[in-house]
Parts: C-alpha cells; sequence; structure tokens
C-alpha cells in the first residue's frame, strides 16, 4: 500500500497539488484521473520520487520516503515498475532484450536466469514467439505488452502506469487495461495509473483519485463514479453535449 499524506508541491510559486491525502491500495488497480493540467502526472512523478514534494508524506508500505537514508530509497526504487506513455521501448533492441534490461541493470542474475525469468513474464504477456521482433515490428498493444512485462520483470511490489493505453485502439485498449488489472490482482502488486480514458475508469477503476486543479475532489470506485451527484465528476465523465444529454434522458425517464 501507498499512502500519501497532504502532499504539496509548486513549481515557480505555483501550486500545482494543494494538499492530497489518499491510499493506494495493494492488490487494486489505483486511478488518477482529471482534465489536463490537473496535477495526475506531478502526483505519479512524485511517487516515483521524480519530484520532491514541499510538504506532506508518502508511505511505502508504511515507511515514510523523505525519512529514509539512500540505500533504502533506491530498494524502494528497485520495487517500482513503470509503463511510460508511449511504451518507450528501446528501439534497437528486440523483445526479449528490451524486457531483460532492468534485470541486468539492477540484479546480480546469471544470464540464463535471466533467460528463465524474461521467458516466463513473455508468455504471462501472451507475447509468445515475439522474443527476437524489433519493436518496429511489433503492432502498438503488442508494444504496450513488451511495456508491462518490462515493467514487471523483476516482480516489483508497485507499479505505476502513465496513460498505458494512450494510442491504442478501443479494443486493445480495454485488453491492456484488462492484462494490468490481472497481474495486479495476481502480483497483488500495487498499481497506480494515471488515465483520463473513461473505458479505463469504467472498466478497472477499483480506487479512482479524482483531481480537480491540483485538489482531490472525488474518491470512489467505477459504480460509485456513475451514480454520483457530483457536480465535477458530472462534467468529467459527460464531457460532451451529447453525453449530458443522454444523462438528462435517464434521469427524466427514473422520475
Ligand atoms: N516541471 C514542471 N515545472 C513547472 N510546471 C510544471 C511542471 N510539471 C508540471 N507543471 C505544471 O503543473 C500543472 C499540472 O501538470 P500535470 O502534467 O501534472 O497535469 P496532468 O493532469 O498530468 O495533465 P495531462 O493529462 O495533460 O498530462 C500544469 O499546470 C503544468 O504546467
Amino acid at each position: 500500500m501507498i499512502e500519501v499524506r497532504d502532499i504539496r508541491k509548486s513549481f515557480d510559486g505555483k501550486e500545482v497539488l494543494k494538499g492530497i491525502s489518499t491510499k493506494y491500495e495493494k492488490g487494486k488497480t489505483n486511478l488518477i484521473i482529471g482534465q489536463s493540467g490537473s496535477g495526475k502526472t506531478v502526483m505519479l512523478k512524485t511517487l516515483l520520487g521524480v519530484h520532491t514534494p514541499d510538504s506532506g508524506q508518502i508511505l511505502f508500505d508504511g515507511q515514510d520516503y523523505a525519512l529514509l537514508n539512500v540505500e533504502e530509497k533506491r530498494e524502494i526504487r528497485t520495487e517500482i515498475g513503470m509503463v511510460f506513455q508511449g511504451s518507450a521501448l528501446f528501439d534497437s533492441m528486440n523483445v526479449e532484450e528490451n524486457i531483460a534490461f532492468p534485470l541486468k541493470m539492477f540484479t546480480q542474475k546469471s544470464d540464463q536466469d535471466i533467460k528463465i525469468r524474461v521467458q516466463e513474464v513473455i508468455e504471462r504477456v501472451n507475447l509468445n514467439g515475439a522474443n527476437l521482433k524489433m519493436p518496429s515490428e511489433i503492432s502498438g498493444g503488442m508494444q504496450k505488452r513488451v511495456a508491462i512485462a518490462r515493467a514487471i520483470v523483476n516482480n516489483p511490489k508497485y507499479l505505476f502506469c502513465d496513460e498505458p493505453n494512450s494510442g491504442l485502439d478501443p479494443k486493445t485498449a480495454i485488453v491492456i487495461d484488462e492484462l494490468i488489472q490481472e497481474i495486479t490482482h495476481e502480483y497483488q502488486m500495487t498499481t497506480v495509473i494515471n488515465t483520463h480514458d473513461m473505458n479505463s475508469v469504467l472498466q478497472i477503476g477499483e480506487h479512482i483519485v479524482f483531481l480537480k486543479n491540483g485538489k482531490l475532489v472525488w474518491t470512489g470506485n467505477s459504480q460509485e463514479i456513475m451514480h454520483t451527484e457530483n457536480e465535477d465528476i458530472i462534467d468529467f465523465v459527460y464531457s460532451s453535449d451529447l453525453l449530458k444529454e443522454i444523462r438528462n434522458f435517464h434521469n427524466t425517464k427514473k422520475i
């Protein structure tokens, strides 16, 4: 579990995170949602340790990150797997080399052990037979699978995903969402996902944190978000006039 307590972060005097407190639970897909500029990326980067909060605490399974020594901080960072927006694969490496990269960089595993582990995750994300393909030779959905495989190859406790299905068609996006949810449950990881994709919110939103202008204005799950009367959520979920009309139509029918 990751707990954030009253996190604040400013850039050049402009406060971007305004006292966020929440818990990202283990074994759940925790979503950070909100409009562009609401602070989702800054929040995720703060969890990653890229940004240092101006105040507040981040606790990884009860350990206050700011109070850890350099070695302990390094240890926590090796327990984080990251799926970057756009996959961020190494173009000059094939699928299995991309996936093996964190093991070669951050562990002392033998070549044989690396080979076995890489094959395990290749099978887990259904990339069988694609081992020697280059990123340019595979589809966007397969590239995401490689990115997910690379993120989980070192058995992380925490999995962070930045817009994991951006650029994918809706069907592939759902498959990728479901894969992330399955592995979250299976490996009991604490998964935090940045998204503004409403399909993801409804499909895998087990714990949703809604940010608006750097403030947390709502938390709940995918069922609750459909029935809330919170105006900010309604505005976000029913962003188009057509969707607003459909909602009004359903509400009128209920009366
Ligand atoms: N390194 C930085 N320096 C200065 N300002 C920043 C920095 N990073 C983010 N910001 C500002 O913080 C605010 C929140 O940005 P952030 O990228 O977190 O939004 P977001 O919700 O992730 O948006 P999007 O969905 O478009 O990615 C924006 O006003 C942005 O300009």
